[in-house]
């Protein structure tokens, strides 16, 4: 406990409190958020920006308004734990962060990991994906020993996986929503793993991600469990339940949501073949889900 390393996590929701427990087994670990939260070592934002590292915990569609408010970059190493695509712009984490932040100080969180079970001290594994290699070592030295940490330099493979992964949960809701069987669920994970594949592919994400942790493992951990907050909008979405009150009960962030607009869109933009994400962004604008459960076979 409490080696001089200054950290802080940026965002004090689901991810972001566990990510600083976790962090407070080998250090102290500051955290602070938009609100003060009654935590152990929660500072100012004032103070946590001093710390020489910084976990961004922000959903993905607020980071570049945050950093654009708050942050002026004095050296700070950055590990991004977001997973989403921004809407209306098609960036990804990575191309915003590149406003503010060399490219040598910035990495990567990915993998299956439910904040609720790094709560609990649950075995994990993640990756910390970087260009610069010696900063994912540095970040992955500070993780507990209950939370196994692999490293890379697949940055957009990593990035690609975390957010489409989120797509395709809502898709697996939908499809366990519709009691559509086990048949169907496994047809639809299995080629959305295809789908996705593919999308990173042409952003330059490299084969073996999409088999690993970030790729696969993501995805079979979110897509297959209630503890997915983008599985249970699929499930309520099934329902028919409207999306406001879906999001509005939900209470947390889904980040599918906004992420399967901004694969819809560049998916048109540079003509990749996304079927189900195509489907997913049509069935949040209010298409019916039996008619693109009815469009997929049919596709
Ligand atoms: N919860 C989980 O199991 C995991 C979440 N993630 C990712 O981490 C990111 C954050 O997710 P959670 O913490 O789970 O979501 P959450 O909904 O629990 O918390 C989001 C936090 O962001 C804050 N926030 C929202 N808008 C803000 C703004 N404009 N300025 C400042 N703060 C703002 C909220 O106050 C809240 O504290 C998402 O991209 C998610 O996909 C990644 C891995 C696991
Ligand atoms: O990314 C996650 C686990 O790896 C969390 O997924 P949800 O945001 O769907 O809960």
């Amino acid at each position: 406990m409490g080696k001089s390393v200054s950290i802080a996590v940026i965002g004090a929701g689901k991810w972001g409190q566990a990510l600083q427990f976790a962090l407070s087994f080998t250090l102290t670990c500051k955290i602070t958020s938009r609100h003060i939260k009654p935590i152990e070592n929660f500072v100012s934002l004032e103070e946590a920006l001093k710390c020489e590292y910084l976990i961004f915990a922000l959903p993905a569609q607020v980071v570049r308004g945050w950093l654009e408010a708050h942050f002026t970059f004095r050296g700070q190493k950055i590990l991004v734990a977001a997973k989403g695509i921004e809407q209306g712009s098609g960036s990804f984490l990575n191309e915003i962060f590149a406003h503010y932040v060399p490219e040598d100080h910035l990495s990567f969180l990915s993998g299956p990991s439910f904040a609720s079970e790094v709560m609990q001290g649950l075995p994990t594994a993640v990756v910390i994906n970087s260009s610069n290699e010696t900063l994912s070592k540095e970040f992955a030295a500070f993780f507990p020993s209950f939370i196994k940490t692999y490293t890379s330099k697949d940055v957009i493979g990593a990035e690609v996986c975390g957010a489409y992964k989120n797509v395709l949960a809502i898709a697996s809701g939908i499809c366990d929503g519709l009691k559509l069987g086990n048949n169907a669920r496994a047809s639809l994970i299995a080629r959305g793993l295809v789908e996705m594949r593919r999308f990173g592919k042409y952003f330059g994400a490299h084969d073996e991600t999409f088999l690993g942790l970030s790729g696969a493992g993501d995805l079979f951990l979110t897509a297959s469990s209630t503890l997915s907050r983008n599985y249970r909008v699929g499930l309520f979405l099934a329902e028919g339940k409207k999306l406001e009150t879906i999001l509005e009960e939900l209470g947390e962030v889904a980040e599918g949501v906004f992420t399967s607009e901004a694969i819809f869109e560049l998916s048109a933009k540079h003509m990749i073949y996304t079927p189900i994400a195509h489907e997913i962004a049509l069935i949040l604008k209010g298409k019916e889900p039996r008619i693109s459960v009815k469009d997929l076979l049919s596709d």
